[in-house]
């Protein structure tokens, strides 16, 4: 369960300050299907990065599970999130060196899962994004859909609870979006508690619950019917 109490993160420079976030409380049960809407410059982004243990708070609580987040150091904090977080990226990124099969198997790397394990796993996730065929492809060899897909894959690889996704549909044709979204939907239904940051409204009524953040506070949190 993610639960925020009073989170507030202010980016400092040397002339500048900005209160992207103002005070969010904010719950989130195991297995929800979230969206966050809002404006440009909202902090929308910045909520997903303090949720995925990518940045730090500068005020304020997070509980993840066990875990008092807002008590962690950085590397800590790196942690977690390999242990609980999986990103899916609005540009995708993939490693352009390395072949879809490379790029799905990261996290297992990251976990020391063993070879034959690995290519199960992978291959598991590849043919159910279906994409299977399209293993020892380049980035730059498959469409953005397909690359997309491969982000999802390595997203699901990780095996982790929580699916954090940025504008994931923004660079795809309506169609493709349209299938994302369908697989967000059964992925959800496996259990996994996915976060959607989105500015279309297709894509957030496809979830189950809707939060509106406007001047980095929250401004609406309605139930999809
Ligand atoms: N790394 C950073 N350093 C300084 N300011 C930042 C940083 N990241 C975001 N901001 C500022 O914080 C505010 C919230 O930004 P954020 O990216 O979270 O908004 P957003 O709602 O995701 O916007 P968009 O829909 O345009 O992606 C903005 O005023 C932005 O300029």
């Amino acid at each position: 369960m993610i639960k925020i109490k009073n989170l507030v993160k202010v980016y400092k420079g040397e002339t500048y300050e900005t209160r992207a976030l103002d005070g969010i409380d904010l719950t989130i049960e195991d297995g929800e299907f979230v969206a966050v809407m809002g404006p440009s410059g909202s902090g929308k982004s910045t909520l997903l990065n303090v949720i995925g243990c990518m940045d730090t708070l500068t005020e304020g609580e997070y509980y993840l599970d066990d875990y008092e987040i807002h008590k962690l150091k950085l590397k800590e904090l790196h942690k977690v999130r390999r242990e609980k977080i999986s990103f899916v990226f609005q540009h995708f990124a993939l490693m352009s060196n390395f072949s879809v099969y490379e790029n799905v198997e990261v996290p297992l790397l990251a976990k020391n899962v063993n070879k034959s394990r690995r290519k199960k796993i992978v291959y598991e996730k590849l043919k159910m994004l279906g994409i299977d065929n399209l293993a020892d492809k380049l980035p730059t060899q498959i469409s953005g859909g397909q690359q997309q897909r491969a982000a999802i894959a390595r997203a699901l690889t990780s095996d982790n609870d929580i699916i954090l996704a940025d504008e994931p549909t923004g660079a795809l044709d309506r169609k493709t979006g349209q299938d994302l979204m369908n697989m967000l939907t059964d992925i959800n239904a496996l259990g996994k508690t996915i976060i959607v940051v989105t500015h279309d409204d297709k894509v957030a009524s496809a979830t189950k619950r809707i939060i509106n953040i406007v001047d980095g506070r929250i401004t609406g949190d309605e139930r999809n019917a």
